[in-house]
């Protein structure tokens, strides 16, 4: 039997200008316990979908819905259900890390009865107890990347929109990282994983979304997508690679 996906995104076309759409009717849903990979050369329009889940960019023509609300309905509810780690860390400078999980605990209505222990979890889980005090001015990049991750993993939310987490992350921080994302899984949240460290994907991911040019190729299991690839296709690079380049365009997708 099927759930109800915590996210859906039906017919999408969007982007920067209505004139010129970046997205193409993009579908795709997740189910709760899932993690679903987004993968695509760079301009494929992984961050264009990703801003429009977000509720930053407006459809052209489809729907965003999480938890069967859309940003319309109810912007408080639909907002309140999702944590987003950028690729880029985002952080107040003149902050410390305690200040950082505090602020995203009120604004996530953290319980105090589970807020001590969450922090405490994370902050030993990411090797950041010593940078508990630290101002995130004074951070690594690393560092800051953990801050971003450990605030959406204390908010606990039904879904986690994640952009290209492992690059700034050391092979500690990678392994945290993943190990919360299962075990995150495991309790019945909702990951999309955009990144192009396609081996990691291919390890962790249940589903994935190929994106070309606005437009999702294949999407589904490994096995879906080697399907679409052509069945020759071995791993999920190799698939990937022969979906990208089928109609010879090697310089990347022009939107
Ligand atoms: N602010 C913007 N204004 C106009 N066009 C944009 C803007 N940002 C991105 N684009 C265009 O939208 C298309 C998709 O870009 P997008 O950033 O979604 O790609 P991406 O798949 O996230 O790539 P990358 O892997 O490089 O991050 C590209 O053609 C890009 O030039």
């Amino acid at each position: 039997m099927s759930k109800e996906p915590i996210l859906k995104v039906s017919g999408l076309t969007g982007g920067y200008s209505p004139r010129k759409p970046v997205l193409h009717d993009v579908t795709f849903g997740i189910q709760p316990g899932e993690m679903v990979g987004l993968i695509g050369l760079n301009g494929a329009g992984k961050s264009t979908t990703i801003k429009h889940i977000l509720g930053l960019m407006q459809p052209h023509s489809g729907d965003v819905r999480i938890k069967g609300t859309s940003l319309d309905d109810n912007p408080e509810v639909y907002r309140s259900a999702f944590a987003y780690v950028p690729e880029t860390p985002v952080l107040f400078d003149e902050l410390t890390v305690e200040d950082h999980l505090r602020l995203t605990g009120m604004a996530y209505d953290v319980p105090d009865s589970a807020y001590t222990k969450r922090c405490d979890d994370l902050l030993k889980e990411f090797h950041m107890n010593p940078k508990r005090k630290a101002f995130a001015g004074h951070l690594s990049k690393g560092m800051k990347q953990k801050v971003m991750l450990m605030n959406a993993l204390l908010a606990e939310p039904p879904l986690y929109i994640i952009d290209e987490p492992f690059v700034g992350l050391d092979p500690l921080g990678i392994r945290s990282l993943l190990e919360r994302l299962v075990e995150v899984k495991r309790k019945g949240a909702a990951i999309l994983m955009s990144s192009h460290i396609l081996a990691t994907v291919e390890s962790y991911c249940d589903r994935y979304l190929v994106l070309h040019g606005g437009r999702l190729v294949a999407s589904g299991t490994l096995e879906d997508v080697r399907k679409t690839a052509g069945d020759s296709a071995s791993s999920l690079e190799e698939a990937f690679y022969r979906l990208v380049i089928e109609e010879g365009d090697t310089n990347g997708p022009v939107a």
